[in-house]
């Protein structure tokens, strides 16, 4: 019998999948859930960050419970829904100290706040070092932005820039943390306002956060959509942080822009025919690529173009 780690999270999630079933609505596949109620939608999402993957070197408790709540409210960003209510899962050691617990406490309270969220309640318990958040959201009448739509002809684009977590992750390693931000890294900001308006121009066929990177992202909107993309390396708008690191550490712009993650812009496709929607809604974007009818994402760079790697997660 293979083991979790053989497996990989990806393959295990698979196999879960198979075993749920599809409920009504829209279940697993896409980062929320879109569940029917008799008054309407309730689109809804969780994630857990841990003291083991998730904390850095540097970052305060309260920077880890901002970020356990915008991981979470990126998911609900990338479907277009307002964020509405959260619940927070502690699984803390039974050590840690009282302040530090409502240090993750009000970092969580914060994020949620600047979402436009409150903290509706969650559970507290002795354990590894873990906080789980539950996101609940509505579309207001929009479309919930799914990964699955996006057509051969498509156009590819990303909210923000690339690169600049993974940029302070290295700073931090390299001892070069004075010359780069690290806000990035230990204070993300989820794309709600961008994911709102995006899901209300109508113009946008798919759409992911970049939680585990943009190659990771592209592999999911070709396999759930069944597409292709071409990505131009060139057209990639580098963060801050990422030409310091480049030229101080042997540590590759693929790298932080494609493959590391931890970042929480969003990656879309939108019918070209539909552009001026997006302009009318004041999305603002970057155009990376286009999508293919083949069934893999390319990056192209110095007129090479080949399959992206997988990502690091
Ligand atoms: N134990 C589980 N039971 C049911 N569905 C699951 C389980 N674990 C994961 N899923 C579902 O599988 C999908 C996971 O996809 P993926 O990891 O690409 O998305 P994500 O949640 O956006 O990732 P991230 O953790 O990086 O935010 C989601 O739709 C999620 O709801
Ligand atoms: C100490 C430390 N801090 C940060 C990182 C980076 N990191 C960890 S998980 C992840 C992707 C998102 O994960 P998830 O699967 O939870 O969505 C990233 C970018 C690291 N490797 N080590
Ligand atoms: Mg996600």
């Amino acid at each position: 019998m293979v083991s979790f780690s053989e497996l990989g999270e990806r393959g295990i999630v698979k196999g879960i999948r198979n075993l749920l079933g599809s409920p009504k609505g829209i279940g697993a596949g896409d980062d929320s859930a879109v569940i029917p109620f008799p008054i309407g939608d309730v689109v809804a999402c969780v994630d857990s960050v841990t003291f083991e993957r998730h904390f850095p070197k540097g970052m305060t408790y309260e920077d880890f419970g901002w970020t356990a709540a915008a991981v979470s409210i990126s998911d609900l960003a990338a479907m277009g829904a307002s964020p509405v209510g959260l619940l927070a899962a502690l699984m803390l050691p039974p050590d840690l100290k009282e302040i530090d617990i409502y240090n993750i406490m009000k970092g969580m309270n914060n994020c949620a706040h600047m979402a436009g969220a409150f903290i509706y309640g969650g559970d507290t318990k002795f354990g590894q070092g873990a906080v789980s958040c539950t996101a609940l959201g509505t579309m207001n009448g929009r479309k919930p932005m799914l990964r699955s739509e996006a057509m051969p002809g498509d156009i590819i684009a990303v909210t923000g820039s690339l690169g600049s977590a993974a940029a302070g992750f290295y700073a931090i390693e390299n001892g070069l943390q004075d010359k780069v931000s690290l806000n990035p890294l230990m204070s993300p900001m989820p794309r709600v306002e961008e994911g709102i308006a995006m899901s209300g121009s109508g113009a946008v066929t798919s759409c992911i956060d970049l939680s585990d990177g943009l190659a990771e992202a592209a592999r999911s909107i070709c396999s759930a959509s069944h597409v292709g993309m071409d990505i131009f390396m060139d057209f990639l708008p580098a963060g801050e942080g990422v030409d310091i690191i480049t030229s101080n550490t042997n540590i590759t712009r693929e790298e932080m822009m494609l493959y590391w993650g931890g970042e929480y812009e969003l990656l879309f496709t939108f019918d070209k025919e539909k552009r001026d929607a997006l302009y009318d809604h004041d999305v603002e974007f970057t155009i990376i690529g286009k999508v293919t009818n083949e069934n893999a994402p390319y990056i192209n760079y110095e007129n090479k173009r080949t399959v992206m790697k997988n990502g690091r997660y």
